[in-house]
């Protein structure tokens, strides 16, 4: 018999529908135990999806979805919601080349109201979509559901702020597990923890469910007890109704029971309302429960025996040479800081954290803040080292130019998960960092072709004075070991590592790697650029006027990047060789494994040996062109 006989029977959330309440907590047990043992096959988000299981299910109970709108903040809880939309069976192939992504995709299907990946759009997306839909007076009702994380972003806040004045029917769920990836920091999230802690919550349980309980009459009653229960009693509570909201909680987020009954209250009513729900990260898999931070993300594991502990001897990541060289230099440097927008674990910055505590800043996901914090830090004189996802420093663009460029001010960008990252895909790919850093004005722009140059960069960075960025993938390098030294790499200066004749391979970062290769086969010159900007133009300028042809490899947009550069160098140089810019064309990239994204886009060995056989033929009967 199957373990899932109540799930099984869900291919849409109508059938969801038609189950009696009764039978909510049954589906949930089993939606959680299909989540555990299919992430645990298949790696993916998990602890976030565990903890919102009653909430899916609940909201799916409630709202007539996909009529009415459900938008998710983050995506990365989205699991049991995709598993309750029609992807039950193709969940086990969550992030793989051929599978779902891992967070709502508008066009994976229509209950995935809004592309997601970056946080603490969900409630702006959600006002967007309930203003269009008193336009058309349609009766839809939107709901958005953002986590504690999510609410400490700016962009959260502004959605508020402005859903408060414009008042559209919109329902806010706050699902408040006391988490980001790791411990959620900030004023707000500190008053929510003493709210919790001082017993409050148990008493509005008892109390919320009394007045649930005694209410026979219209809705709109339920939204004045509860309103006038709230008010003045938690300061939550206060804070959102400053904002236009009113404000319904804390309840169990685990209480399936409990949140149909206010979640039904709730869709009735009009206006902009919140409903805060406490939930656990990990809920219902005491490994998860006990280690939410181990389990946000997983690798496929074993559900019995929990994750595998890392081993010592396991070869370092670019994170962990990022890791190592921080606390190193953090030794010598008394002004140096390590900054994060609430990624400590993914931009390695735990041991920087525990060994220099006074030194180290989570902003909590609040990008923006973060690069402008760098900004007045280095003004002082103190030297700020923000380690920060290339994908999410695109959120701090504006503070990057105006308030540390324009200023040149001496900060160092850390791009960790520069290039294609995998299994997160489009949201979460760092193709944009060489076009949007090497235009600006007084910025230096680094890419390290192994671990040991990376460390040398990351010492160079900091030793300039003005803003630079050292740009590096996720994962490994070609294992070069890095020394422990301190030294920095001479500004503006590439390394030919090889010399050939014919083709010169002009390569940046990750590429080099492949093209060591290539140009063993095909006898070419092989240029370490090591910088975008600036960028060495007597050595392009030398490549140029001995060899027939240059290719410039980038993992990077083709449009802008590091070889638009060299181009342009070039051309203003005056000389025209036959030129192949090899690069991430001008389209997104789906999820799946790393190197089967550089396949596919013919970033890996053979696409470049391929790409580069196939340009020579096509361009030498006319070799002015360039592509
Ligand atoms: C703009 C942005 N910055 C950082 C991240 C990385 N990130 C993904 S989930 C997460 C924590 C979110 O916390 P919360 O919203 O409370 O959700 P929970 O995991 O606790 O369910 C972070 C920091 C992101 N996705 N987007
Ligand atoms: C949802 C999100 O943004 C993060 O959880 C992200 O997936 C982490 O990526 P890494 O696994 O590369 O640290
Ligand atoms: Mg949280």
């Amino acid at each position: 018999m199957s373990a899932y006989p109540l799930l099984e029977g869900i291919d849409e959330p109508a059938h969801l529908r038609e189950l009696p309440q009764t039978q909510l907590p049954r589906l949930s047990e089993q939606l959680r135990d299909y989540l555990l043992n299919s992430v645990a096959r298949s790696g993916g988000h998990l602890a976030a999806g565990l903890g919102a299981v009653e909430l899916t299910v609940a909201l799916h109970y409630v709202l007539n979805t996909p009529y009415d709108r459900l938008v998710w903040d983050v995506g990365h809880q989205c699991y049991p919601h995709k598993i309750l939309t029609g992807r039950r069976q193709e969940i086990s192939r969550v992030r793989k080349i051929d599978g779902p992504a891992g967070f709502p995709v508008r066009d994976e299907s229509p209950y995935d109201t809004f592309g997601v990946g970056h946080s603490s759009t969900a409630i702006s997306a959600a006002l967007g979509m309930a203003l269009g839909s008193r336009n058309r007076d349609d009766g839809r009702k939107t709901c958005a559901v953002i986590g504690d994380g999510g609410l400490t972003a700016g962009e959260a806040f502004e959605a508020l702020n402005h859903a408060g004045d414009v008042r559209p029917d919109l329902l806010v769920v706050l699902n408040d597990n006391e988490m980001s990836i790791s411990e959620n920091v900030g004023a707000l999230n500190k008053t929510f923890a003493r709210l919790l802690a001082g017993g409050v919550y148990g008493n509005m349980r008892a109390e919320a469910k009394n007045v649930l309980e005694r209410m026979p009459g219209p809705m709109r009653d339920f939204a004045k007890l509860a309103e006038e229960h709230v008010k003045g009693m938690l300061v939550p509570g206060t804070f959102f109704e400053e904002l236009g909201f009113q404000y319904f909680g804390p309840v169990d987020g685990h209480d399936v029971d409990e949140l149909v009954t206010v979640l039904g209250r709730l869709r009735e009513m009009d206006g902009p309302r919140i409903l805060h729900c406490v939930t656990r990260k990990g809920k219902g898999y005491a490994k998860a429960e006990a280690n939410p931070i181990a389990y946000h993300g997983v690798k496929a594991f074993d559900p019995a025996a929990g994750l595998k502990a890392a081993t010592e001897a396991a070869p370092l990541t670019y994170t962990d040479v990022f890791s190592q060289w921080l606390c190193d230099m953090a030794e010598q440097e008394p002004r140096l800081w390590g900054v994060t927008p609430a990624m400590r674990e993914g931009s390695g910055l735990v041991a920087f954290a525990e060994r220099f505590p006074d030194r180290y800043l989570d902003t909590a996901i609040a990008e923006q803040h973060a690069v402008t914090l760098c900004g007045g830090l280095a003004c002082e004189g103190e030297k700020p080292v923000l380690a920060i996802y290339s994908t999410f420093l695109q959120r701090g663009y504006d503070q990057l130019i105006h308030d540390i460029a324009l200023q040149n001010l001496p900060v160092v960008f850390a791009l960790d998960r520069a290039g294609l990252v995998g299994a997160d895909g489009a949201t979460h790919h760092g193709m944009f960092d060489f076009s949007y850093m090497r235009c600006l004005p007084n910025v230096t722009v680094m890419a390290p072709a192994d671990e040991r140059e990376c460390r040398q960069m990351l010492s160079t960075a900091l030793a300039i004075e003005g803003p630079a960025s050292v740009r590096y993938p996720r994962g490994r390098g070609p294992g070069t070991v890095p020394e422990t030294t301190l030294e920095t790499l001479p500004v503006g200066q590439a390394q030919i590592r090889r010399w050939g004749q014919g083709i010169a391979l002009l390569a940046f970062g990750t590429m080099v790697a492949p093209a060591e290769t290539v140009a063993e086969e095909l006898d070419a010159t092989l240029v370490n650029m090591r910088f975008v900007k600036p960028l060495d133009e007597a050595c392009i300028r030398e490549m140029a006027e001995t060899h027939d042809a240059i290719v410039i490899l980038e993992e990077n947009m083709v449009a802008g990047g590091a070889g638009s550069a060299v181009a342009e160098t070039l051309a203003r140089l005056d000389l025209r060789p036959r030129l192949l810019q090899i690069g991430l064309a001008d389209h997104f990239v789906d999820h799946g494994e790393r190197d089967e994204q550089l396949a596919l886009v013919g970033l890996d060995t053979d696409g470049i040996r391929q790409r580069i056989h196939d340009w020579r033929d096509r361009t030498v009967a006319s070799p002015a062109t360039s592509e």
